[in-house]
């Protein structure tokens, strides 16, 4: 029985770049960073209350992820946080100097209003930032 989705990786050329990303820009809290000497992989952890794994695929054999199948075959295509402002958050990130995908958010999955971050401006990681919708439960 799979009870909870544990994290999702993301590896980098500089971890005290990436954790300041992700502490700073992101505001997301810092577990600490532990060297695991049997994998020669130094990890940063940061906790988040729930998630979930999102299955993204081209039915029409149009769209983005068309292009990424086409192109890679699969494999983790973005991370998504969700926000309780939306707007407030793009204007934060921006501010810091984060390129996003379209000028304002727009609907996504069950109702949420959503918008993307281009990972050139993100070491490489595509990241959605989403708002449920007031249907959301
Ligand atoms: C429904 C909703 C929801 O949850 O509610 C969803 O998630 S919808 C999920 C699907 N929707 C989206 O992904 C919308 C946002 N995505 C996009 O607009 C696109 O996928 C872009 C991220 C702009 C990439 O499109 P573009 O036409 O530029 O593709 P491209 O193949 O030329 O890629 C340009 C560069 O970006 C990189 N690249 C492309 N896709 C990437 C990804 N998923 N993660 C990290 N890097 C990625 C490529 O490797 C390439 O780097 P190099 O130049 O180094 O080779
Ligand atoms: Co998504």
């Amino acid at each position: 029985m799979i009870t909870a989705l544990d994290h999702i990786a993301i590896a980098v050329p500089d971890l005290d770049e990436a954790i300041k990303r992700f502490l700073e820009d992101f505001g997301l809290t810092y577990k600490g960073q532990e060297y695991v000497e049997s994998q020669k992989t130094a990890t940063a952890f940061f906790p988040l209350p729930e998630t979930q794994i999102e299955l993204v695929a081209s039915p029409d054999g149009e769209g983005p992820i068309a292009k990424y199948i086409e192109k890679k075959g699969g494999g983790i295509h973005h991370l998504c946080f969700r926000t309780d402002d939306i707007h407030a958050d793009v204007a934060m990130l921006k501010e810091k100097g984060y390129q996003f995908l379209s000028d304002a958010p727009g609907p996504g999955a069950h109702g949420c209003q959503v918008i993307f971050i281009h990972p050139k401006s993100c070491g490489g990681v595509l990241i959605e930032l989403s708002q449920p919708g007031d249907d959301h439960h």
